[in-house]
């Protein structure tokens, strides 16, 4: 079977079935069950859960309306998807430069899929594994509290090279903003200036007005499914209290009372919600209140974020994991930068500020709890945020980071690192692959195997697969948050195998690191053989394979009889 039309992939499996609608495999779903006994033990059970994934093979044509679409993250990915669509190339001082998604782990990323006959690794793009969302297939529509069109914002931005900008300027500037909810309280009073493109009346009617908007673009765009996606700036955070936003009711309530305490954000992720559509948050503002999560659950719509991991703090999920992972204790963090576009102007503003040092901070938590050998209980490395506003270097963002580590006998390793992250050029394939994966995520579903009759069963709304593009993920209540970026994305990776039947990625290799032939009783691979007798040092080694001891091993060596 292969999975999408273009794949280069074939699965042979006999627990994989397509037909017209579905994908369909089984899968045996493999956990470690963990118990704390009353002495301090640990009892560990693997355990095996037989499932059926489906996944439905209908790719529908894809609308994504963006709050805060004349914004630079915005009028990049509107230009960005017109580019690829036309496949435009331009002039640069280097030379000819093609359009492309790099940055995107489904356009540009791939997967291990597994070894060919000589034993070398074989990667196929992620894209082919499943049928997804092609990007020149995406209808862009969205709201802006400034009024410039797409292609004057394209030029507001100063992010794209001139050419390029100069090819799209008047396809871009067809496209129009619709206008916004606008409310001064939650973002920098600097963004004033630009609030020319407003939603008026009460919330309730601005919520009532967001949700006529997008069955408005559905209507018109003829788009069968619509992702709302936050790219607009940074909100402060949103008080939590009982009788306002606790409870869907409560939250319902207080937008019809018009209380000024439901943020912007807030109101268009229930209006997203109320009209069935995935709503994904860009920024790191707390839009996902608790009413907010349980209207979420009660729609049994999607809802992500928050704030995209693009740069800085990408690094940093990276890094942390590595160092704690190598059982290297990280003792202080400082994550310096400064940036001069305007979502750094919004920042400058110390309660917008305050939103980002939070999502910006929380990403090294897991990470060392989860080494109570480096760590004492709730002991943490000293950590700092930093942001200053800059204008004259606008989108390119300059990172700079300290790590601090303690490693062996009171010794002590700093890394620092300089990263110039071109902030929307990073943050734009992101924006790309949110509403992707999110989009492929509504056509996968799970149900026992033990039962016919069982009942297919969605993600839940929370949709914590997108973790791997967010800096402060959301997870389902009571789960676990990660933010180790190679976890995240080995969750994406296998769960796109597991739906072509395919068992997650181990790494083990066991054919490479023991004499698989004399295992499984079939030849050694031509390789082996090969490199067995060009470098094998006969050795008294014995390898024991299922109870067997094998006198005659042969160990391949580098020739050094290392
Ligand atoms: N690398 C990145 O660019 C990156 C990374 C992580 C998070 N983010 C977040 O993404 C968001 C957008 O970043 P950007 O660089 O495009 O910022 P930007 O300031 O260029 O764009 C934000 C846009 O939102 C508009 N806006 C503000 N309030 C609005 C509202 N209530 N409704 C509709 N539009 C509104 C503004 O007019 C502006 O056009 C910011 O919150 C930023 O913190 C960006
Ligand atoms: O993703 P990252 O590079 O860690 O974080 C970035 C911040 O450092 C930057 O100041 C802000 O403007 C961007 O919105 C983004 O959030």
């Amino acid at each position: 079977m292969k999975p999408t039309q273009n794949s280069t992939l074939e699965i042979i499996s006999p627990k994989v079935h397509v037909d017209a609608d579905f994908i369909e495999t089984d899968y045996d779903y493999q956990t470690t069950q963990v118990k704390r006994t009353a002495a301090g033990q640990l009892q560990v059970q693997p355990q095996t859960t037989a499932l059926k994934i489906r996944t439905a093979r209908h790719v529908p044509k894809l609308g994504v309306m963006l709050v805060g679409w004349g914004g630079n993250n915005g009028s990049t990915l509107t230009a960005a998807l017109e580019a690829n669509r036309r496949q435009l190339s331009w002039r640069k001082r280097t030379g000819m430069q093609q359009a492309n998604w790099f940055g995107s782990i489904t356009q540009a990323s791939t997967v291990f899929i597994g070894s060919d006959e000589t034993g070398s690794d074989v990667y196929v793009p992620m894209k082919e594994l499943l049928p997804m969302v092609e990007p020149d297939n995406i209808a862009v529509d969205g709201w802006d509290i400034s009024g410039k069109n797409l292609g004057d914002a394209m030029r507001r931005a100063e992010v794209l090279d001139v050419a390029l900008q100069d090819m799209l300027y008047e396809h871009m500037s067809t496209l129009k903003p619709r206008p916004s909810i606008y409310d001064p309280d939650f973002i920098a009073a600097n963004q004033s200036e630009r609030a020319d493109n407003l939603i008026k009346g009460t919330r309730q009617e601005q919520y009532e007005q967001v949700r006529r908007d997008i069955r408005d673009f559905k209507q018109r765009s003829g788009v069968e499914t619509v992702i709302v996606l936050w790219t607009a700036n940074t909100e402060r955070f949103g008080e939590i209290k009982a009788g306002l936003n606790t409870t869907s009711q409560e939250l319902l309530a207080s937008l019809q009372e018009n209380k000024s305490e439901i943020s912007p954000s807030t109101i268009f992720a229930m209006a997203s919600i109320a009209e069935g559509c995935t709503y994904i948050n860009g920024s790191p503002q707390n839009t996902f209140v608790p009413g907010l999560l349980e209207l979420a659950e009660q729609h049994q719509v999607f809802i992500a974020g928050d704030d995209f991991k693009s740069g800085q703090t990408k690094i940093k999920s990276v890094l942390v994991d590595f160092l704690v992972g190598a059982g290297i204790k990280p003792v202080s963090i400082v994550s310096y930068n400064h940036l001069g576009n305007n979502d750094g102007k919004n920042l400058s503003a110390p309660q917008q500020f305050r939103s980002k040092e939070i999502s910006k901070s929380n990403v090294v938590d897991d990470m060392v709890a989860s080494n109570s050998v480096l760590y004492e209980p709730n002991e943490h490395p000293d950590h700092v945020v930093v942001i200053k506003y800059v204008p004259y270097v606008g989108d390119s963002k300059r990172a700079m980071d300290e790590y601090t580590s303690e490693i062996m006998m009171g010794g002590h390793n700093t890394l620092v690192i300089h990263n110039t992250c071109e902030d929307s050029l990073l943050a734009t394939p992101l924006i790309l692959d949110l509403v992707i994966l999110a989009e492929l995520s509504a056509r996968i579903q799970l149900r026992s195997a033990e039962r016919e009759s069982a009942p297919w069963v969605p993600f839940k709304p929370v949709l914590s697969l997108l973790s791997y593009l967010c800096k402060a993920p959301l997870v389902p209540r009571g789960s676990q948050v990660v933010n180790s970026l190679f976890r995240q994305r080995a969750a994406i990776e296998n769960i796109l195998r597991g739906c072509i039947g395919l068992p997650p990625i181990s790494h083990l290799t066991l054919e490479q690191r023991f004499d698989f032939g004399s295992i499984t009783n079939e030849p050694p691979t031509k390789k082996a053989k090969l490199l067995g007798k060009a470098c094998a040092v006969e050795s008294n080694s014995k390898l024991h394979a299922n109870g067997h001891t094998n006198g005659n091993a042969k160990l391949a060596t580098n020739g050094n009889g290392h």
